[in-house]
């Protein structure tokens, strides 16, 4: 079996990681790939190795200059995040196809890099205002990390066309039947639908 990377992308509040996390649910053919990251882990809503692996920026500089990344982005000022060459191997070997969640610059870097073997989801929010409501219920970030997230989203939401396929998360349960339909086409087609 030649394993396939699924990617969901969106701007922060969109909805992906909770589709995402549907699809790992229902689906064993898929394993998460867990990205490198340097923002403060949140309490203990957040695992080191399941969420993310949360090193150093001296570490993750390393990580860098040894080309271990497939992409990696400042997606906030002063937070490193980056998909690791290394993840997606462990996962392939496993027998598992990829899924993962990231921005929509990192999302698109994916695409390019894997080509025919990756589905770029984009998921799309019903507007900017509906984020700004999801991410101050979600209460996970401060006001201004939140105002960087919708600053950071006006601009994301111009990338849509760019994806292989949009999702539009204004339901989450019709939103998740999408992307369930979409992933089982995407890992059942050969080599890829798109
Ligand atoms: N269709 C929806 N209607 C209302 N709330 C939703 C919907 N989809 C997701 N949510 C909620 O919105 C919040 C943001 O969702 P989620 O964390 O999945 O977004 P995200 O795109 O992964 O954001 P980030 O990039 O910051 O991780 C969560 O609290 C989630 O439960
Ligand atoms: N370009 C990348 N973006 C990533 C990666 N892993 C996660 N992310 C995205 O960063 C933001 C912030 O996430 P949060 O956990 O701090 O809320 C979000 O959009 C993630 O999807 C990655 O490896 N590369």
């Amino acid at each position: 079996m030649q394993g396939k990377i699924i990617i969901f992308s969106a701007p922060s509040g969109a909805g992906k990681t909770t589709i995402v996390k549907h699809l790992l649910n229902i689906n064993p053919q898929l394993s998460f790939s867990i990205s490198a990251c340097t923002r403060d882990k949140r309490g203990r809503s957040e695992e080191n190795g399941k969420d993310y692996y949360f090193i150093t920026p001296e570490d993750f500089k390393k990580k860098i200059g040894n080309d271990e990344f497939v992409e990696w982005e400042e997606v906030y000022e002063g937070a490193f995040y980056g998909t690791l060459k290394s993840e997606i191997e462990r996962i392939w070997k496993s027998g598992k196809h990829v899924i993962l969640d990231v921005d929509v610059k990192g999302g698109l870097s994916i695409k390019n890099f894997y080509k025919e073997r990756a589905l770029a989801v984009f998921v799309k929010p019903p507007s900017i205002e509906e984020l700004a409501n999801r991410l101050t219920a979600r209460n996970t970030d401060s006001d201004s990390s939140i105002s960087s997230r919708i600053f950071k989203a006006k601009f994301e939401m111009g990338f849509e066309d760019q994806f292989d396929r949009v999702i539009l998360n204004d339901n989450l349960e019709k939103a998740c039947a999408e992307a369930e339909k979409l992933v089982n086409q995407f890992l059942s087609a050969e080599p890829a639908i798109v």
